[in-house]
């Protein structure tokens, strides 16, 4: 039997609980999932329908990927591989950072879904904080949400897989089961399922993401920082099946990056953390 203590929980960002219930539900499953979060769906779901036809379009070649910047787009014959596999993902996608390139053939939607997702990521940041063990926030170089301020490393990632052909290789996925980099993820409902989550028992789970739900898991950075009380958690992005499959997907991911001098650990700073992981990946 599948242990349901590993799924990720369904947080009420109203709820008084919410702080210890979301990260409650990090530390067991890496994942948590928060309803009546202060995002603007409908300004979401715009900024969803235009990065879809952008991404798709032949406008996204003028923006190529700059790899000192690691701004701009990535198509799907240059996309990730991720650590362990042998074959590219699935996908295509675009880099925002603050200072970088945004594109002029789509509106500010996304521009300010980030600005929404980074005003909540401050919020949630410090329920982590409030919510760590004494002796775990002890540790920490500095509160959790100050890293973050003032940081222009954090990144938008605007994603779409695209339809899939069937021809795609043996064993290519969406996304291979990889972890993030950074502190947390920030993650507005995409348009389509597909993100799974690893248990601990070694079972993948579909996280839920009807329209109007937010997920947020652990990255790397957080798990380094926490000396592994809270650990980062294995996802990966599964292909769809009959019909589903002829219909692109599209996500919004932000990732929070501290500023680069950001103590995490004794043995790393924020910036040669992420130098050594982006070498990995093949992106630098
Ligand atoms: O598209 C998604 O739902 C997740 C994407 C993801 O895990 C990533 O880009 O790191
Ligand atoms: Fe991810």
């Amino acid at each position: 039997m599948s242990d349901p203590a590993l799924l990720p929980a369904i947080v009420d960002g109203h709820d008084a609980r919410a702080p210890a219930r979301l990260v409650h539900s990090l530390r067991h499953t890496g994942f948590a999932v928060l309803t009546h979060h202060p995002l603007d769906v409908a300004l979401l779901q715009a900024a969803h329908a235009e990065w879809d036809a952008f991404l798709g379009s032949p406008a996204v070649d003028n923006y190529p990927f700059d790899p000192v910047l690691q701004d701009g787009h990535v198509g799907p014959e240059r996309s990730e591989t991720a650590r362990g596999h042998a074959q590219r993902d699935l996908k295509a996608f675009f880099h925002h950072y603050p200072d970088g390139r945004y594109p002029q053939e789509v509106s500010d939607a996304a521009l300010r879904c980030r600005a929404q997702a980074e005003a909540l990521a401050v919020q949630l940041l410090g329920w982590v904080q409030q919510e760590l063990p004494e002796a775990v926030r002890a540790q920490l170089s500095e509160p959790l949400p100050d890293m973050i301020a003032g940081s222009r490393r954090t990144l938008l990632r605007i994603l779409r897989y695209p339809p899939l052909r069937g021809d795609e290789p043996a064993g290519a996925l969406r996304a291979a089961a990889h972890e993030d980099i950074n502190l947390l993820t920030v993650l507005p409902a995409a348009t389509a399922p597909g993100l799974e989550v690893l248990g601990r028992d070694g079972r993948w789970r579909p996280v839920p993401c009807d329209p109007g739900m937010l997920v947020i898991n652990t990255g790397d950075m957080l798990q380094e920082a926490t000396g592994g009380w809270l650990p980062s958690t294995t996802h990966r992005v599964v292909n769809p099946q009959g019909d589903a499959a002829r219909r692109p997907r599209v996500s919004m991911p932000l990732f929070l990056h501290p500023r680069a001098e950001v103590r995490l650990s004794a043995r790393h700073t924020a910036g040669s953390y992420l130098e050594e992981r982006l070498r990995e990946l093949g992106l630098k």
